[in-house]
């Protein structure tokens, strides 16, 4: 029986070996964490990761060819092929810091595959990394190898939160980079036919490494790009009183455009598009390319102008100020159908009207609260007087709206769509601002209840429109 090790139990670790097991009966998938806790919960009835269809999967292969372990060294010894599905975050401090990736889980996790192992191993980067990282990993583990053979291949992993179970069942495309030689292609049909189990041939691209890494790099990129173009649409139609999702309609109407991923927002968030562009910016500039470098940087400079220009815009609607005042927080997510809050742009809001003293009162049906205290700060001994104060986090939005002088949609949560707006109106203090951040409400029906409405890259209400479209900080 083939046998799979993946190290590292996380968004991604997780769901995809998750389908791998469930697709192949034959193939037995172990993933191992150096975390515990979250080892444990991946054993438990209440999964470390939330995404729809997940626990279903989980639940009718564990036990049977998929395990969730923390006995790195014996599952990576077994193993035929390993992946290694690790965090890249950006870099904090050192060279490259602020834009690099860090690659130090993944060098550890390559230096105890050269370790550990006594029998020759295909190793599968299936975290995102800078192009080259194979050649690196190459060097490390030949140098430790005690006459075992490694191949190496990538294959970056292209699924969405939120989304990844349909992703991973129908991908769009699996790429898989190897090495020319024969005992390269050797590999890469090995791991062609795990995916064969279920994607059809078609579907499975085998290309140089090389390619296969810069081209994970490039698909964010390009996906990030198409965001921060329309959201600078949006800034432009709310100054020409246009409407960004008639724009958007037209543009994608092209089918060289096409429409998906052209909905105007308060900036993207989520773990991967900010810090696989600047990894790219760096490796641009390494490279001597520095007018493609800014480029590409300019994507990330967009979505923090598009953020702190909501926040402007909120501050500015209410008088120029919303010192004790309670705006409710609704979503905290980076997007809907998930718990994940890395980079969601509901940071930056609640801290630019916290630093306007603004009192917050925040409602998420996925985000705990342990992780909302966490992501603003509020375990922080500096700052948890303060801080503590002006935030509330609570489990009903009702409760979230009651008394508030204003509404902020940070999440796309399908449940706001449908709320009782009559009697949030009737609850909050007037004249009642509502600022949707994900164009979600229906702004016509709200305006009719009462509110004062701010939707991205709509005509402004008669209330914004004299106001400065980007007041001065
Ligand atoms: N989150 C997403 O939607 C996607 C992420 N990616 C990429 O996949 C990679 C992993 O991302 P996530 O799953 O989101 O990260 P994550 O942070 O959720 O999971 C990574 C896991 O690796 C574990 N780990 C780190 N070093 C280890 C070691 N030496 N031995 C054993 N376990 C170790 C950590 O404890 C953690 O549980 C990143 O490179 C990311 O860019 C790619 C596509 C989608
Ligand atoms: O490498 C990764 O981590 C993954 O990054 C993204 O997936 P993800 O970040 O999970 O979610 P997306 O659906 O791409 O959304 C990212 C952000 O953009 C925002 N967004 C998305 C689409 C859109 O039209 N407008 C918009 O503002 C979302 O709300 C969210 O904040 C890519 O879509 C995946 O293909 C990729 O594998």
């Amino acid at each position: 029986m083939l046998k799979i090790c993946c190290i590292g139990a996380g968004y991604v670790g997780g769901p995809t070996m998750a389908i791998v097991a469930y697709k192949c009966p034959d193939i037995q998938v172990a993933v191992v964490d150096i975390s515990s806790s979250r080892i444990a919960a991946w054993n438990s009835s209440s999964l470390p990761v939330f995404e729809p269809g997940l626990d279903d999967i989980v639940m009718s292969c564990r036990g049977r060819n998929l395990f969730f372990s923390t006995d790195v060294e014996k599952h990576v010894a077994d193993a035929d092929i390993i992946f290694v599905s690790v965090n890249t975050p950006t870099k904090r401090q050192g060279l490259g810091a602020g834009k690099a990736a860090d690659l130090t889980y993944w060098e550890s996790a390559a230096r105890l595959i050269a370790d550990v192992s006594t029998s020759d191993k295909i190793v599968v980067e299936k975290s995102t990394v800078p192009v080259k990282t194979a050649e690196a990993i190459e060097r490390i583990l030949t140098h430790n190898s005690n006459g075992v053979r490694f191949q190496i291949l990538s294959n970056p992993e292209f699924l969405a939160e939120g989304t990844a179970i349909n992703d991973l069942l129908h991908p769009d495309r699996v790429l898989i980079g190897g090495r020319s030689t024969p005992e390269g292609q050797a590999a890469v049909n090995t791991l062609v036919s795990v995916y064969a189990h279920w994607v059809p041939a078609d579907r499975i691209i085998s290309m140089g490494l090389w390619s296969a890494e810069i081209s994970k790099l490039a698909a964010n990129a390009f996906l990030a790009q198409r965001i921060s173009s329309i959201n600078a649409m949006s800034a432009l139609c709310e100054a020409t009183s246009a409407d960004v999702t008639q724009v958007a309609y037209a543009v994608g109407k092209d089918s060289r455009v096409g429409h998906r991923f052209l909905n105007a927002s308060v900036g993207y968030g989520g773990s991967c598009f900010q810090k696989d562009i600047l990894n790219l910016v760096y490796i641009c500039e390494c490279n001597g390319l520095t007018e493609v470098a800014n480029y590409w940087k300019q994507v990330v400079q967009l979505n923090d102008y598009q953020k702190s220009r909501f926040v402007k815009r909120i501050v500015s609607s209410m008088f120029n100020t919303v010192a004790q005042k309670k705006m409710a927080i609704l979503g905290f997510a980076f997007k809907k159908d998930t718990g994940d809050t890395r980079e969601t742009p509901a940071i930056d809001v609640c801290q630019g009207l916290l630093r306007d003293n603004a009192h917050l009162s925040i409602y998420d049906p996925q985000v705990t609260e342990e992780q909302i205290r966490h992501d603003l700060d509020m375990d922080n001994p500096d700052e948890t007087h303060g801080r503590s104060k002006q935030i509330n986090i609570v489990s009903d939005v009702y409760e979230a709206t009651e008394g508030a002088h204003g509404v902020c949609i940070m999440t796309e949560w399908d449940e706001f769509k449908t709320l009782d707006y009559e009697r949030i109106f009737k609850h909050m203090q007037h004249p009642s601002f509502i600022f949707d951040g994900r164009n979600v409400i229906d702004a016509d029906r709200l305006r009719k209840i009462g509110f004062i409405v701010y939707s991205i890259g709509k005509p402004l209400d008669p209330w914004l429109r004299d106001l400065p479209a980007v007041p001065p900080s």
